[in-house]
């Protein structure tokens, strides 16, 4: 079966504003709970595990109340602490799906195509191909080089993983001391192959205020098209 983690420890500091993303309301629901309804009516979900900051754990659990296999525990000070807290929590499953509490977008079609990748080839994260073009400069602003734009993809969330070869991948980078900005590097630099899925440009991550007008629209189009 297949486990979710929903990373949603963090403090929103590019976001701004007294509310934390996580909690902030689209169409009268905060954002946490369009995450998780993504994934509460799939059958092929066995449990999910929200991570949340130690002083937002009481306030989430009761948000989240009426989601039966959806547990909250506390994260840490990096994203990566948090997904650690967030899999060790997690009860009896074979794969998990990584996910960004502020990327309530994704389709149930990128997470078919996510979960099917992880089952037949292994590693597997949603991403689009890059639209601008890319550029390396040095840290007085000097253009380095110019990477082909086709080898370049925007990565996303979920990523997909078996549970054992995440956590044996946490485990080390932890132990080294290195802090990744996804999941998928921490397997990459153990040299296991990861595989990119394409998904949608839809699938943002809520990162600046300028994600919430886009959020909205986002909604306001899928609504149209169910009427
Ligand atoms: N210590 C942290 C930091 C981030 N996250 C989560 O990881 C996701 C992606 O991170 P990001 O967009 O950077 O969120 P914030 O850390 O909240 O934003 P900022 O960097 O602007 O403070 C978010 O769902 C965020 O809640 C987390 O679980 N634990
Ligand atoms: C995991 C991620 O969402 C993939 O795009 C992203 O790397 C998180 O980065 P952030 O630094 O927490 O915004």
């Amino acid at each position: 079966m297949v486990g979710v983690v929903i990373a949603a420890a963090g403090q929103g500091k590019r976001m701004g504003g007294s509310i934390k993303k996580q909690f902030i309301e689209l169409e009268g629901k905060p954002v946490l709970l369009h995450t998780l309804d993504l994934f509460a009516s799939r059958t092929d979900i066995a449990d999910v595990v929200v991570v949340t900051s130690a002083e937002d754990v009481a306030q989430t659990r009761e948000l989240i109340a009426s989601y039966p296999v959806v547990r909250v525990v506390a994260g840490g000070a990096e994203r990566q602490d948090s997904v650690y807290e967030g899999l060790c929590a997690l009860r009896a499953c074979e794969y998990v799906l990584i996910h960004d509490g502020a990327r309530p977008f994704v389709s149930q079609a990128a997470l078919d195509a996510v979960i099917q990748a992880v089952r037949e080839r292994g590693p597997a994260i949603l991403a689009v191909p890059v639209k601008d073009t890319i550029k390396r400069a040095d840290e007085a602003g000097q253009v380095l080089d110019t990477p082909p734009r086709k080898s370049l993809w925007a990565v996303q969330t979920p990523q997909a993983f078996l549970l054992s070869t995440i956590l044996t991948a946490h485990e080390k980078a932890r132990s080294e001391g290195f802090v990744g900005t996804d999941d998928a590097s921490l397997v990459e630099r153990v040299g296991q192959a990861v595989y990119v899925v394409e998904g949608e440009y839809t699938n943002i991550k809520l990162t600046t205020p300028d994600d919430l007008i886009m959020g909205e629209a986002i909604l306001r189009q899928r609504k149209e098209k169910e009427s």
